[in-house]
């Protein structure tokens, strides 16, 4: 258990989701003080309108698409991932279960393991379609269709860049080869989708041509490939939407990370037609990856939530996040959508107080329909008396509102000379209540250092001096306005 969360987080409905040790190697969970799960009101995320729900678009497939999950392709193409047999296998049982149309495995051609592993994944018997990847010549081709896959993922590139210093073909050359391989995988019954790889700089005229080519002849998906993570969302928009008018076949869309792009551009591609999208777990691959599987998830529960509610197991993406990011040794990262640790935290007073009220002021994502807890932060200066009331409850203590005020007061006072924890907060709220009921003073924190303590009493003895000017307090006893700096 996260040592800065309370008890109350971990039985508090969904279990200690959030602020648990998300990052597999020494996550930084930990060192955040003030968490704690909030007893939120009986509807969190009231049925509304959506303001964000798709554009009713003829073209848009925001409510309709489909995932690749290429963890096991292009995630295998990450520079710390190593998948032996098993952890491929644990792998793509959780993919399945979860509920992604295909999973895309590495190339059988790229090693002896490769097509071992290929073949055991196919004989698993999952929901999900398998796929593999492979380069466009008959020699892969004729080792993909022997695995037992349902479909091959053919890939060429068509950019001048690639063409002339990766494969040193010419379109006429990619033309002809793309319809020998495709005959020849459909020949076997077996699914066959053709890309262009680095599209975003390939000629307009060229893919257009050869798109339209592996149409006609009977392919069931072709792809578009922003290898190098160049494309903005507008021109993916205008790319696909293009492409739309020229094929009737399914469209599917890769999208690489490297400025930021990649969910942005899936949602775009969708809106403008596109029919799959590749995804990876945590967006692990080549350089730093692709479009995320739970960021792709985030950005489309905002856009259709009954089709993602109903068709994937969100309450299982934190698992597989923590399975693959221990898989390739890395940390989950702080930031992540829904499984960061700090995905639902919320802090400072202002926020605390309304999400308090309605979860929906100030989330766009309800945390239960992935299985997680929100936690309100309230062990720092920037809390509320809000929140402070909240933590009180949970503590099984009852004030008055002036009294939280001033006992927030309080709190606020020592947060600005450390960082403090919940039990900081918590002991100071437990002391100040036994004041009122003893009607003397009691020592807030007896662990305080000497040195701390003076600090404080000069802090409190500043807050003082406004209150008294302002509010003629003989006593000197604080209040909160005075102790919150509103001036009387
Ligand atoms: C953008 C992407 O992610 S595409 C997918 C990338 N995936 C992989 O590369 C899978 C792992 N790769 C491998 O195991 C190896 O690179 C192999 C087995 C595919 C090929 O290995 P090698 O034969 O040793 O060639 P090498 O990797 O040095 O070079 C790639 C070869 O493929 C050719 N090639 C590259 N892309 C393609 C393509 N899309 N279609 C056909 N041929 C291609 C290159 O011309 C080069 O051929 P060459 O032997 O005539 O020089
Ligand atoms: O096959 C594809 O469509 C994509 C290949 C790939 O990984 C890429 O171009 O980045
Ligand atoms: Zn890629």
């Amino acid at each position: 258990m996260c040592p800065s969360c309370e008890p109350e987080a971990a039985s508090n409905g969904n279990g200690h989701a959030n602020g648990t040790s998300n990052g597999t190697n020494g996550s930084s969970n930990g060192d955040h003080p003030g968490f704690t799960a909030i007893q939120t009101k009986a509807n969190p995320h009231p049925t509304r309108h959506n303001p964000y729900q798709p554009v009713g678009d003829f073209l848009s497939n925001v409510s309709s698409f489909k995932i690749i999950e290429s963890t096991l392709r292009e995630g295998e193409q990450f520079a710390n991932a190593f998948f032996d047999t098993e952890k491929k296998i644990e792998i793509a049982k959780a993919l399945d279960d979860f509920g992604v149309d295909y999973i895309e495995l590495t190339s059988p051609a790229a090693s002896e393991q490769s097509r071992l592993d290929c073949e055991a994944i196919c004989k698993l018997g999952l929901k999900a379609k398998i796929l593999t990847h492979i380069r466009c010549n008959m020699d892969d081709a004729r080792i993909a269709v022997q695995t037992g896959v349902d479909g091959v993922d053919v890939v060429i590139g068509t950019s001048s860049y690639l063409m002339e210093h990766s494969h040193g073909k010419d379109m006429t050359y990619i033309t002809n080869t793309a319809i020998e391989v495709i005959n020849y995988v459909k020949s076997h019954n077996i699914e066959i989708r053709f890309s262009s790889e680095d599209s975003f700089r390939s000629s307009l005229v060229d893919l257009l041509s050869i798109y339209s080519t592996v149409d006609k002849i009977g392919v069931n998906r072709v792809g578009i490939a922003d290898t190098v993570g160049c494309a903005s969302p507008r021109q993916v928009y205008d790319l696909i939407r293009t492409l739309r008018g020229v094929v009737s076949c399914d469209i599917e869309t890769h999208f690489h990370n490297d400025t930021g792009c990649a969910i942005a551009n899936a949602y775009c591609a969708l809106e403008a037609g596109a029919t799959h999208i590749d995804t990876s777990v945590l967006g692990i691959g080549e350089r730093n990856g692709i479009t995320p599987l739970g960021g792709l998830m985030a950005r489309m529960i905002v856009a259709d939530r009954e089709y993602v509610m109903g068709k994937y197991k969100l309450d299982k993406l934190k698992d597989i996040e923590e399975l693959v990011a221990q898989a390739v040794e890395v940390n989950i990262p702080f930031n992540n959508p829904i499984t960061g640790f700090c995905a639902f935290t919320h802090k400072a007073g202002i926020h605390a107080k309304a999400i308090l009220n309605n979860p929906s002021t100030y989330e766009i994502i309800n945390p239960a329909d992935f299985g997680m807890s929100r936690y309100v932060h309230f062990a720092s200066r920037l809390t509320g008396w809000n929140a402070i009331k909240s933590r009180a409850a949970q503590l099984n203590i009852e004030m008055t509102d002036d009294q939280y005020k001033e006992c927030t007061a309080k709190i606020k006072a020592l947060a600005d000379i450390r960082p403090i924890a919940i039990d900081d907060a918590d002991s100071i709220i437990r002391a100040f209540h036994r004041s009122i009921k003893l009607g003397k003073e009691v020592d807030l924190l007896p662990n305080m250092t000497s040195a701390e303590k003076a600090l404080l009493a000069q802090k409190e003895k500043e807050i003082d001096i406004p209150e008294k000017r302002a509010l003629g307090d003989a006593a000197g006893v604080p209040t909160k306005k005075a102790r919150n700096g509103v001036s009387a």
